[in-house]
């Protein structure tokens, strides 16, 4: 049922509910974990079991597209990032969801993806099969389009590409409102020679454009990995989930067996069993996995598990006093995400109604309207609350905000590019990250893929997000109690020279969509603080102060990537160097692609679990 009550029987809540070993076992029941058990489970063949660290989450504003994120503090870990030291020294918390479901049970469902160029950057890296054509098939195997009424569409100008999805779970829809400011916030950047693709989904997704939310069209609600996944596997007899226990390790044995082994690799080292905590008990527990065990835990726990079973850099593995197990320099590094501000204005004219009127911390906020908005909902399914984030966007490439993109992406930025990196970096890490930087650069100079993002709904502020970094942080556990702390995160936000230059750039750009013919009649009054910064390094203080280094699309901790080029697992997904362990979640993604995360970890959750399959 869309509203998740159904299947709570189906729950394990304690290890003695389990079997002692199933044929795959998943560590983490997120947006990835829960893809791939359930495809995993489908033909009734395999037991598959997930070890999930948060609990189902059956309150009725999980499901509420308007409810946002923001207000589910109940289902994130709590822990902060490190010390900052080019964002004014300061820390942030961490938005990691410890709820089942993940990421997709607290997002902001904005479901976009991103230009086919993002893609075949990963395929150019060294990972065939994974450019944009190889992944189009999983992003439509993952969704249902819906699209709003023909007035609707022709009123606001919605167009799709409805072949780019199929018939899968994830129902992506346009909800049944659109707040009417944004037709002019459109308008502007159109004013602007901003192209707007018709196949944004299909891969040009560069100009301004629509795309939908993840909300079932028949309740406008939240569709999401626990909705659309679980719930269906759920029934089976072959699919067991052990909700709120914490995966502690992986165990390895020597194996003998001659398995196919990833790139001619001649290790015989498997993984067989997990070690997992009861979250209130304490009691720890083993389970063993008779083909494969599959790291989904997310881009902060995927590799601080690894890093806690001996499998990582040996050096902070040693100062952890962890038993070496096997030495794969590039998890926890390689970390990237979407840093952001938001670009705040007030609107002296908006059109009415707007989202402004919604807001309790706004002045325009209008009871009267908010009342009736909430009534329209409960009542009907119907009015402004179906709306969550946003379903308009400008992604823009760089050649579009900056004259000569050579300024940026040149040879004088790139010679320092290595002190960026951090001290831990080898050889192989450092060659890897050369070859990312190139990558990078090349695209950022390309007109075939955006560099920066502005998702706008008609309300008066947007976020501002940098979607290309170079900047490279670090996932790794806490040496001195390895098994009790969070991961330490560093962002090292702006480390690298060429991202806090691209965001100065940005940021002057942006002013020019206030000042478009269409946008000036709204009104558009920038804060006096935004207002002020006007030369780059006034805009550069403002943005130590005000950017924050993630928009919840953390990447790239166990990056695919060829092994001595600094990479974790290869292009069929399996840890280098061992039997029987993949990783399927975010953190595989070696660069982040220009868009916000959801709709590609399902497409790469979907390839994983036929990946998975085939060598079974
Ligand atoms: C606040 C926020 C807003 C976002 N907004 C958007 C958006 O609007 N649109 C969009 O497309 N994307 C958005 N994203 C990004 C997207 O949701 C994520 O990239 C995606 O969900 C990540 O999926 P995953 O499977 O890699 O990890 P997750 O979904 O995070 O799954 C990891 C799971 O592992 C569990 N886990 C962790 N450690 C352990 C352990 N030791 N033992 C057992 N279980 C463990 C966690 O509890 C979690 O359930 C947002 C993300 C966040 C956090």
């Amino acid at each position: 049922s869309p509203t998740g009550y159904r299947h709570i029987a189906n729950i394990k809540r304690s290890a003695a509910e389990l079997a002692e070993s199933y044929d795959y076992v998943i560590i983490g029941g997120g947006q990835s974990g829960l893809v791939v058990a359930d495809r995993l489970s489908e033909d009734g063949t395999k037991t598959v079991l997930v070890v999930e660290y948060g609990d189902i989450d059956n309150n009725k504003d999980i499901l509420l597209p308007s409810t946002g994120a923001a207000s589910l503090g109940r289902d994130f870990f709590n822990f902060s990032t490190a010390v900052n030291y080019h964002l004014n020294n300061k820390t942030f918390a961490i938005q990691a969801a410890a709820v089942v479901g993940g990421g997709s049970a607290v997002n902001g469902m904005l479901l976009d993806r991103g230009a086919a160029e993002d893609y075949d950057n990963w395929e150019k890296l060294g990972n065939p099969g994974w450019g944009f054509e190889d992944l189009l098939p999983y992003f439509r195997k993952s969704t249902t389009l819906t699209l709003p009424n023909k007035e609707l569409q022709q009123e606001f100008g919605i167009v799709e590409d409805e072949s780019a999805y199929g018939d899968g779970p994830i129902y992506a829809s346009y909800p049944p409102w659109q707040w009417p400011g944004t037709k002019a916030q459109v308008n502007a950047w159109k004013e602007l020679g901003v192209k707007s693709p018709a196949k944004a989904s299909s891969g040009d997704a560069v100009g301004v454009f629509w795309a939908p939310s993840a909300l079932d069209p028949r309740t406008w609600t939240r569709s999401y990995a626990k909705t659309a996944y679980h719930d269906r596997a759920a029934p089976r007899d072959n699919y067991d989930l052990l909700t709120k226990h914490e995966v502690l390790t992986i165990k390895f044995t020597n194996s003998s067996t001659h398995d196919p082994l990833p790139n001619n690799s001649t290790s015989t080292l498997r993984a067989t069993s997990i070690t997992f905590r009861n979250r209130g008990t304490r009691e720890v527990s083993t389970v063993s996995a008779n083909k494969e065990i599959i790291l989904a835990a997310g881009t902060f726990h995927s590799p601080i598990i690894l890093q806690r079973s001996g499998v990582g850099h040996f050096p902070l593995i040693d100062r952890a006093k962890i038993p070496r197990v096997l030495e794969v320099p590039g998890v926890g590094v390689n970390l990237q995400d979407h840093a952001y501000m938001t670009r705040q204005y007030d609107y002296n004219t908006n059109v009415s109604p707007n989202p402004d009127m919604l807001d309790r911390s706004s002045p325009k906020f209008n009871q009267t309207f908010y009342d009736w908005a909430q009534a329209e909902y409960t009542n009907h399914q119907r009015g402004p609350l179906t709306v969550a984030t946003a379903n308009t966007a400008a992604f823009l490439s760089l050649n579009t905000a900056v004259a000569n993109t050579d300024t940026i992406t040149s040879s004088t930025s790139r010679a320092r590019s290595q002190i960026s990196l951090p001290g831990t970096y080898t050889t192989s890490l450092r060659i890897g990250f050369n070859m990312q930087e190139s990558t990078v650069l090349s695209s950022l100079s390309s007109p075939a893929s955006a560099a920066l993002a502005i998702p706008f709904t008609g309300k008066s502020s947007s976020p501002l997000i940098m979607l290309k970094p170079l900047s490279r942080g670090t996932v790794s556990l806490d040496r001195a109690a390895p098994f009790e702390t969070p991961p330490l995160v560093d962002f090292r936000t702006f480390y690298h020279p060429v991202d806090l230059q691209l965001f100065i750039e940005i940021f002057k750009f942006s002013r020019k969509w206030f000042e478009a013919p269409a946008h000036r009649k709204l009104g558009p009054v920038e804060t006096a603080m935004q207002k002020n910064a006007v030369s780059d390094a006034q805009i550069e203080l403002l943005l130590r102060e005000k950017v924050l280094p993630s928009s919840g699309d953390a990447v790239g901790t166990c990056a695919m990537m060829p092994f001595n080029r600094g990479g974790v697992v290869g292009p069929d997904l399996r840890v280098y160097e061992t039997m029987g362990l993949s990783i399927v979640d975010a953190s595989i993604i070696p660069l982040i692609p220009g868009a916000h995360l959801g709709a590609t970890v399902y497409a790469v959750a979907e390839k994983a679990a036929d990946l998975i399959k085939a060598r079974a």
